[in-house]
């Protein structure tokens, strides 16, 4: 894989993700919108990451220059053995042609009644942010992190750890076996 320049493909052109690109790469990435093969509010982990993997898989087919292809997604998941909670969480996928690393970023509590009512059908998390916080394109700047704690996480914080932690075991070589 290349290393200088890294370049690398984003599969969205979400402001949020590609911002935590920045971030957490120190690049600007090549921004291309691909399908994520998964329900547009996933409502477990295992949808969650297998959109994120989608999303990386397709950008670094659709952008063979790039080193490497980038899948940011989010989904919900609920814990239904410790805390009988709902948390939103933010994943990255990372793949490069061969290899394949994933980022998992924080998982936050989300309030019950959102949980419930996405999980009967009630539409899609950035919607019901977007009511809430009386604005609208919540999912491209602090997200529901930035509502539910004043600002102190945002989406970009959240998705930039986790473009952090799958970008890693490219990055350093302790990873390397
Ligand atoms: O433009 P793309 O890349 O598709 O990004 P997205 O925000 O629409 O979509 P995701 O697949 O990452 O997230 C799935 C859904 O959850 C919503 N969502 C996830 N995290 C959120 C957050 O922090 N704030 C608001 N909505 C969020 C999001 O807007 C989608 O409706």
């Amino acid at each position: 894989m290349q290393e200088n320049p890294w370049k690398i493909a984003l599969g969205t052109f979400n402001q949020a993700k590609r911002a935590a690109v920045v971030l957490g790469a120190g690049v600007e990435p090549i921004c291309h919108t691909v399908p994520s093969g998964v329900p547009d509010q996933p409502m477990t982990e295992d949808e969650t990451i297998q959109g994120a993997i989608n999303r990386a898989k397709n950008v670094l087919q659709a952008i063979p220059e790039a080193a490497i292809g980038l899948g940011l997604e989010g989904g919900l998941t609920y814990d239904a053995v410790h805390a009988k909670q709902w948390y939103l969480f933010s994943v990255c996928a990372a793949w490069d042609g061969s290899r394949l690393s994933i980022g998992r970023g924080l998982y936050f509590p989300i309030p019950s009644a959102i949980g419930d009512r996405l999980l009967q059908g009630g539409g899609e998390l950035s919607q019901i942010i977007d009511e809430l916080s009386g604005t609208s394109g919540s999912n491209h700047r602090e997200g529901a992190y930035g509502l539910f704690t004043d600002g102190r996480i945002t989406r970009t914080d959240v998705f930039r750890d986790a473009v952090i932690a799958a970008l890693t075991p490219f990055r350093s070589s302790l990873y390397r076996s």
